[in-house]
């Protein structure tokens, strides 16, 4: 039995149910009406019941950007150049970019690895080198990885998981890479079996004709592949898939697996979620999903996989923005939950009913 096969079939921790109903019952006793604070109530008691803990605590949260090229490129299905990858990476590593701010703000740990670039980076401070390959093949012409490259992708996101397990009450995934969002469509609507045209969309900012040709792209390789794609969820991602998509559904199963709550963020983030779920199906009871993307493919993914969305904020960013947004969301659900009085603490009545 070699590694991938091993971690593969190690079972999804069960979700502690009884920490759910002591959480429930707590937030019964808070110096509010019941269910006066909506969905707060419902995230802190999920956080409490994730972590198995009467006091749920978000202090350290642990985000990885996986970054990576796509061969489906070179058919010219984003708005942005290929290099754009490796140069936001660079920009990652610099603090420049937007998770780099958010992460900061959060006193979050950030993590950078490069899956995949076309461009093979010099040694930058604060980068990973875990490069699988110069990107992924174009999938219009062959499978985009390998069966051993595909492995080797999703331990890569195991392995960052292991690296500071012992410390992360929170883990979030995000994504970098110029193209993804053909890939992840093209992944999406094979998954869940429905017509492309009801997923694509701009992504970083094609026009219709953009879109359209976008569409021709992903139906040429669904038509290539027909027979990869009626096999199980790991095959279809190796046909289709990308690095950093791979390496982020590795995560999320192995976040599963030892239970740490996972926070998804958006379009690429929620197909990835939908690709572990393929794989082991109780690995959703640990994710929370941050927000809804302007990307028109993200709200299908979402309703799928009966997410609810903390936020709508028209974003399309991805590199983990959207989770991060909402992370003192939670936090401040768990601050609630464990500081305020109960009645009777407060010495007030609870009221007739
Ligand atoms: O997170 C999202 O919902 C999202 C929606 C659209 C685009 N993106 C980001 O934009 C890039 C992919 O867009 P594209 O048009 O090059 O396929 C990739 O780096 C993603 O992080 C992300
Ligand atoms: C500039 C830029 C930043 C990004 N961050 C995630 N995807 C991105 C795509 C582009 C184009």
């Amino acid at each position: 039995m070699n590694n991938f096969a091993e971690w593969l079939k190690q079972p999804i921790k069960a979700v502690d149910k009884t920490h759910e109903q002591k959480a429930l019952a707590r937030q019964q006793q808070l110096t509010k009406p019941p269910g006066s604070l909506g969905q707060l109530e419902n995230l802190a008691v999920k956080i409490a019941s994730l972590q198995a803990s009467e006091i749920p605590d978000l202090t350290h949260v642990h985000i990885t950007v996986y970054a990576a090229d796509h061969g489906v490129m070179a058919e010219g299905v984003s708005a942005f150049p290929q290099s754009v990858t490796a140069a936001m990476v660079r920009n990652f590593a610099n603090g420049g970019a937007a998770i780099s701010v958010l992460a900061q703000e959060l006193m979050a740990k950030l993590d950078v690895i490069n899956v995949g670039t076309v461009e093979a980076l010099e040694e930058i401070l604060g980068v990973l080198d875990k490069r699988i390959d110069a990107g992924t093949a174009n999938f219009c012409q062959s499978s985009a990885m390998t069966e051993q490259q595909c492995q080797q992708a999703l331990l890569i996101g195991r392995d960052n998981v292991f690296s500071d397990i012992e410390n992360t009450q929170l883990y979030i995934a995000g994504e970098m890479g110029i193209g993804n969002t053909t890939a992840a469509t093209a992944l999406a609507s094979v998954l869940l079996a429905c017509d492309p045209t009801d997923l694509v969309g701009p992504g970083t900012g094609l026009d219709q004709q953009g879109v359209q040709h976008k569409l021709n792209v992903i139906r040429r390789a669904l038509e290539q592949h027909t027979t990869q794609l009626d096999k199980d969820a790991l095959t279809v991602l190796q046909t289709l898939g990308g690095f950093e998509i791979a390496a982020m559904a590795g995560a999320y199963l192995t976040c599963a697996k030892q239970g740490i709550p996972v926070l998804i963020d958006g379009f690429i983030s929620t197909v990835a979620a939908l690709i572990a779920e393929k794989i082991q199906a109780s690995c959703k009871d640990w994710f929370i999903y941050s927000h809804q993307s302007a990307e028109p493919g993200h709200q299908v993914v979402l309703g799928a996989l009966n997410a609810e969305p903390l936020l709508k904020l028209d974003m399309r960013l991805g590199e983990g923005s959207g989770a991060a947004v909402a992370v003192p969301l939670l936090r401040q659900a768990c601050l609630l939950h464990n500081g305020m009085a109960t009645f009777e603490q407060a010495n007030i009545s609870k009221g007739d009913k």
